[in-house]
């Protein structure tokens, strides 16, 4: 079947997820050249309608509604689509929401489908004999018209049916299971060359996708009395354009690196470098501020206005193969980090601490060079060194992102062609908390800058990354590495005063505030000796993990949070959302003076849950071994302030990967699927629903297709949450509405307008080589001042229950904390089993092994502490109970047999089975 020409299509995005999809539907068909000139996405509120009228539309050939958020009744939400297809100047084809659009615009009624569908598979039939798209011979082509076929369908609204107006004709029905009702799925103006269906044809999930935008195409082109040819769009309206196919592969050649699948600080890697090239005085007058010398120029830098001076970063490494092997973790983060000489004036600590169960865990353990904050509310970024008081910068108009972002563009660039990447090598590390949405998100309002006033008050960290030159760090195989970037940047100002030029950029700026970017090659050797000092002759932990966690306290009751659950769901109702990630706070204190402490004793007594901390570090000890998890993190930065005091940080146990930049793809790996204790003994599983990959891998889906097909868009792990989901491991979502920005706007409204702050954020490392691994702050204690808080919430969809949504949000809570106080629901009970058995769902609630695959974990039913279970077993019944974390409960024999259990079950097991403590079948 031949292929009509392309012709100038415009789609009006209405903020869908999908959006991308249909775009990637059209280059199944054409060549990228062809639809990068020819196909253009703008955001359905870019024009207003009389623009649009007059200067776009006698400009394209045919126009795409495209799904989306909100009802087509509701002006606010539909725009000028109504008038659009009243005049159909154009042919116009409607997807979902767009569908919906047509029944409106010609007088048909809104009403709610029968069953809200979101993200399903369902048969959909056209009428016999064939009308419309369905009736076209690019639709038949090798297709029986009496065949249902399968698609995806993502709605809660639907076009009634009986309301249907004399000028519009059904075209295709759902196929309803025995009892429940049919759905209109395709419409067709009797005169107007005007189409529209319910379902997905741009899911990577429906079948028919190309045909039925074939026959959309065939018709265009007939009602242009078939032209051999299209011109190119108006470079005006491409320039409006929201997002397109990717204009070229990323300009970076790929470099050689070592295979990934290591956890998240680092692989090991090949050593590039890894001693000392003697280039000491290199590394060192690269350090000097150099503002005015007279220097040679270096290309490639894409900041303007200034001429680069710089001999580039080295990084290196140094190896210290068998040497410290066994030496824990933690004891060479107190030599190396904490008790470092003048450690206590540091601007920060760092441990990256990623841990996996059964096997040694991969550490990064720094001390930052400097530390920058931004402030939202005055759009200020404050400069944080050791013995120095912070210095503001206003950013004025430039986001954050921005600014940040093109300062490491800069640094990468000074990097040599061929670094050898893998894991992180030095660089930024920190996060982004959750309000740096503002931002980001497309048609997120930026609040207004604060006024002068408001310098006086202590602003909120609402960023915070740090810059780490030098670290140690130790590889999932326990060896031990010392990283650094060596070297450092300087420019010479084009014109101007130095001062005004660095108000231009990051790096401008930072230099001429005299930061160092690179370690000295004097600074790493001395790390290398001291850590091969601790490393052969390792001093015992002088610290003792906190005997208890403090009490935290949910903010609101159950109640309060399950009558939220209630207005979620009314909003998916409404179509206005699919799904709703809500949340709610915990919150505790911890004394600020240490007259308070407690002798080990008085400790014991008060096991159960009491305020007996004052180091914060302690606090992390106990949460790295109750709940270790991919993504622990301890990042403590004394001097930052927030409005609730003095020193932030951060304690982190996130199991959820954000975002991965690994040799220049990038890959997204979203968990779902918590479990709802059922019965006391029991765990059993709730099965994930399989929305969430959608929500989170929108962004990676705007990566375009031209990214997918280059491999930059990887993989989604083959989990139960994504099983089968082709869709997700192509990048194609699955669906449905985008969650930005009305889901995010509707959530700020669901949470009364609550900081998130740096729960719900991103953290983790942007290594200066581009190389990044960030984490979703879940599961995390966040200490300001002497306030504790934990965020915690769940994805709300259609179909969740108010009741096990808040118990969920428990478990959670506790998965952290163990013990919380003033809750509504079951209450917690230390739980001294050390054999469960699980049933239901085989697969729990995913992490990721070292070896890349899947470690399932859960909670106990009784308890809710950890149970861990291994890579590549087979389902599923487990048995260990996780107070091997949990030295306070459970003693260190278990742990012990735990661990030789493991190895016994990877190497043996076969079939289901219990097991005794002692590890044998039972
Ligand atoms: C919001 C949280 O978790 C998010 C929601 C999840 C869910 O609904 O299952 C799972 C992981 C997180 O992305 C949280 O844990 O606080
Ligand atoms: N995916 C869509 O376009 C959905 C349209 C509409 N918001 C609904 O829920 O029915």
């Amino acid at each position: 079947m031949e292929l009509p020409p392309l012709p100038r299509t415009l789609i009006l995005d209405y903020y869908d997820s999908y959006t991308n999809n249909l775009l990637t539907l059209f280059t199944k068909l054409y060549s990228d050249a062809e639809v990068l000139r020819k196909v253009v996405v703008v955001k359905a509120d870019r024009y207003s309608w009389d623009q649009f009228r007059q200067d776009v539309l006698p400009n394209v050939d045919c126009v795409i509604l495209s799904p989306g958020p909100g009802r087509p009744d509701k002006s606010s939400d539909i725009g000028f689509a109504l008038e659009l297809l009243r005049l159909h100047p154009v042919p116009i084809l409607g997807v979902c929401l767009g569908h919906q659009a047509i029944g409106v615009a010609f007088g048909g009624k809104i009403i709610n489908t029968p069953q809200i569908t979101h993200g399903h598979v369902v048969p959909v039939l056209p009428v016999h004999p064939a009308l419309g798209l369905f009736a076209s011979p690019a639709w038949k082509d090798g297709f029986t018209a009496t065949e249902p076929f399968e698609v995806v369908v993502y709605n809660s609204l639907t076009v009634d049916p009986t309301s249907l107006p004399d000028q519009l004709e059904v075209t295709a029905w759902s196929v309803p299971a025995p009892g429940k009702e049919r759905t209109v799925q395709g419409l067709r103006h009797k005169e107007f060359p005007i189409w529209g269906v319910q379902y997905h044809p741009e899911s990577i999930s429906s079948t028919r996708g190309t045909a039925l935008l074939r026959s959309f195409l065939l018709a265009v082109d007939a009602h242009h009395s078939n032209p051999k040819s299209y011109p190119s769009l108006l470079p005006s309206i491409l320039s409006a354009c929201a997002y397109r196919v990717a204009a070229a592969p990323s300009s970076r050649p790929s470099t050689p690196r070592t295979p990934g699948g290591g956890p998240w600080p680092t692989p090991p890697i090949s050593p590039e470098g890894s001693q000392s090239s003697g280039d000491e005085a290199d590394a060192d007058e690269g350090a000097r501020l150099n503002v005015n010398a007279n220097v040679n120029a270096v290309g490639g830098l894409n900041a303007p206005g200034r001429v680069p001076r710089f001999r580039g970063f080295r990084l290196v490494e140094r190896s210290f193969g068998e040497v410290g092997k066994g030496v824990e973790t933690r004891e060479v983060f107190e030599q190396v980090v904490r008790s470092r000489k003048g450690k206590e004036r540091a601007v920060g600590e760092i441990w990256l601490d990623g841990q996996t169960p059964l096997r040694s865990t991969t550490a990064s353990l720094a001390i930052p060079s400097f530390v920058l904050t931004y402030a939202l509310s005055s759009r200020t970024v404050s400069l944080h060194r050791q013995d120095k008081a912070p210095i503001t910068l206003d950013l004025g108009e430039t986001t954050f992102w921005d600014w940040f972002s093109d300062g490491q563009a800069t640094l990468a660039a000074h990097l040599p062609p061929q670094v050898v990447r893998g894991g992180w090598r030095g660089g930024w590390v920190g996060w982004f908390g959750y309000e740096m949405k503002e931002e980001s998100l497309a048609g997120y309002r930026r609040r207004p800058k604060a006024g002068n006033d408001a310098g006086e008050q202590v602003e909120e960290v609402d960023a915070c990354w740090a810059w780490v030159p030098s670290m140690a760090q130790r590889t999932g195989d326990g060896e031990w590495l010392a990283r650094a970037v060596l070297g450092n940047v300087s420019f010479l100002p084009s014109s101007g005063s130095p001062e005004a030029e660095a108000e231009a950029d990051m790096i401008s700026w930072l230099v001429w505030q005299g930061i160092k970017f690179g370690a000295s090659v004097r600074e790493y050797d001395e790390l290398v000796t001291s850590l091969s000092t601790i490393l052969s002759s390792p001093q015992p932990s002088k610290v003792d993990p906190a005997p208890a966690f403090p009490t935290f306290r949910p903010i609101a009751t159950g109640d309060d949070y399950r009558g939220r659950i209630d207005s979620c769901r009314e909003a998916i109702r409404q179509g206005e959302s699919y799904e709703l990630t809500l949340t709610t706070r915990f919150e505790s204190q911890i004394p600020s003076s240490s007259s308070t402490r407690p002798t080990n004793a008085d400790a014991d007594a008060d096991a159960t849950g009491s305020n007996s901390v004052t180091d914060p570090y302690e606090l992390y000890l106990r949460l790295r071994t109750f709940n270790p998890a991919y993504y622990s993190a301890w990042m403590s930065f004394p001097s930052l302030s927030t409005p609730r005091g003095h020193g932030v940080h951060v304690l982190s146990s996130s199991p959820e990967r954000f975002l991965r930049i690994e040799g220049g793809q990038v890959e997204m790996m979203p968990i779902k699927g918590t479990m709802a204790r059922v019965k006391p003994g029991q765990c059993v599983y709730r099965r994930p629903h399989p929305l969430r990959p959608a929500v989170v891998l929108h962004p990676v889906n705007r990566c375009g297709p031209e990214a997918h097909r280059a491999g930059i868009i990887r993989r989604a792990q083959p989990r139960d949450d994504c099983a089968g989901q082709v869709g997700a491991q192509r990048g194609d979502s699955r669906g449905g509405q985008e969650v930005f920005p009305a889901s995010v706007q509707l959530l700020d409204k669901l949470e009364a307008g609550r900081r998130r702050g740096i729960y719900s954020g991103a953290l983790g490392y942007i290594g200066v080589d581009g190389e990044t691994d960030l984490s979703v702050v879940i599961r995390t204690i966040v200490l300001e001042g002497d306030r504790l808080s934990i965020g915690a919430g769940g994805a709300i969809t259609w179909l969740s229950d108010r009741h096990a949504e808040w118990d969920e949000v428990l478990t959670k809570v506790r998965s952290v904390v163990g013990v919380l106080d003033g809750v509504d629901a079951a209450p917690f009970l230390p739980c001294n089993k050390t054999e469960y058995t699980l049933t239901g769902s085989p697969k729990l609630y995913n992490e990721l092994g070292d070896s890349g695959k899947p470690v399932e974990r859960g909670f106990c039913g009784d308890c809710g502490s950890s149970l861990w279970y291994a890579d590549g077993i087979k389902p599923h019944q487990i048995y260990f109970h996780g107070g091997l974390f949990d030295p306070q409960t459970i003693p260190a024999p278990t742990h012990e047999l735990f661990t030789r259990n493991m190895e016994v079950w990877e190497k043996s097991y076969e079939g289901e089975g219990v097991f005794s403590e002692a590890g044998q079948r039972v």
